[in-house]
């Protein structure tokens, strides 16, 4: 095993309990013996293991969206490579065993990522993933999200989702990448209840950006015939927002994409990989299941 960095344009590090460890662009190959390897290994599981203070026991990582995902890791003389993957596949079996088969519900605003990061979470888990506007479109013979809205109205895709909502709330071991808008109706959060609910919070602009680069036509609630993508989806969204704030605060947990980006160092949350954000769903879970957010482990099966 050896480290390998490419001529990133950035700094990529990797940060375990409060030691920084970090990669200078363009850094030399080190390699590393087994026993180095072996140290490195036990020195993250023991960490991830220990009942360590919130902030200490996040894995804390800067990673590069365009880069090949591989971080590097320095702690005193030990340097060693350590894929994301790894480290997200290390804390999801933690969590796997608090969890229980508890089902996970993604909220968010539309392009928040639910389904991108559902998708690695899901993997991780070795839960299955659903995605529930898909299951409406099933359940009304393939119509897409925009055919519905546009056909029967908002109200008639709400009852729709409600129901799909109440028969994924029945299965056990599933990520659910959720429709912006469930939180609105409380029935809904009845179902969700049943699962973990977490808030993927993420910036407006971002938001924004996203969704004008894939088009806002599976999106009927910020398409809109004339201005230009980015501004009829920022302005549908920011309406949308201050509808929904206060309900998406009733979500168990949140992952603010603006703290994990300044944990991170980076300056856009865009740069933030998905399997990053999968990985801070996992510790924000892990920390609400411990009860360190109010509520206790006894309370679930
Ligand atoms: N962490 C991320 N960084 C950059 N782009 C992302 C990220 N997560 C999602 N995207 C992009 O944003 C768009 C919306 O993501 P998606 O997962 O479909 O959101 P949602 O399911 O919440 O509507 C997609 O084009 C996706 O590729
Ligand atoms: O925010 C909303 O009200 C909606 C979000 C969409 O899902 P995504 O969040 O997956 O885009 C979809 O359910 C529908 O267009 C309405």
């Amino acid at each position: 095993m050896e480290v390998t960095c490419g001529a990133a344009s950035q700094f990529s590090a990797l940060m375990i309990g409060s030691k920084r460890i970090r990669r200078k662009p363009n850094m030399a190959v080190v390699p590393l013996n087994q026993r180095e390897i072996k140290e490195c290994v036990i020195k993250i599981c023991d960490l991830s293991r220990k009942g360590m203070c919130r902030r200490q026991r996040r894995f804390d990582f800067r990673l590069s969206h365009s880069s090949n995902h591989s971080q590097v890791l320095e702690s005193g003389n030990l340097c060693a490579a350590f894929n994301e993957d790894w480290l997200l596949k290390n804390k999801a079996q933690e969590v796997a065993s608090c969890l229980n088969g508890r089902s996970i519900f993604l909220l968010g605003m539309m392009g928040s990522g639910k389904t991108t990061v559902g998708r690695v979470l899901s993997e991780a888990l070795g839960y299955s993933f659903v995605d529930s506007d898909a299951h409406v479109e099933q359940a009304m013979s393939g119509t897409s999200v925009a055919q519905i809205f546009k056909q029967r109205g908002e109200s008639f895709f709400r009852d729709h989702e409600s129901e799909a909502l109440r028969k994924l709330s029945l299965v056990p071991r599933q990520v659910v990448a959720t429709g912006g808008g469930v939180v609105v109706r409380p029935i809904n959060w009845k179902f969700m209840r049943q699962g973990i609910t977490v808030y993927l919070d993420v910036p407006l602009d971002a938001l924004a950006r996203r969704i004008a680069a894939v088009g806002t036509d599976s999106r009927p609630l910020l398409h809109f015939d004339s201005g230009d993508a980015y501004t009829t989806a920022f302005v549908g969204l920011f309406t949308l927002t201050k509808k929904r704030s206060e309900a998406y605060a009733d979500a168990d947990t949140t992952v603010s994409l603006l703290d994990l980006a300044a944990n991170l160092h980076l300056e856009d949350v865009s740069d933030i990989t998905p399997t990053a954000i999968a990985i801070e769903v996992l510790v924000e879970i892990e920390e609400f299941l411990l009860g360190e957010n109010g509520r206790s482990l006894r309370m679930y099966p």
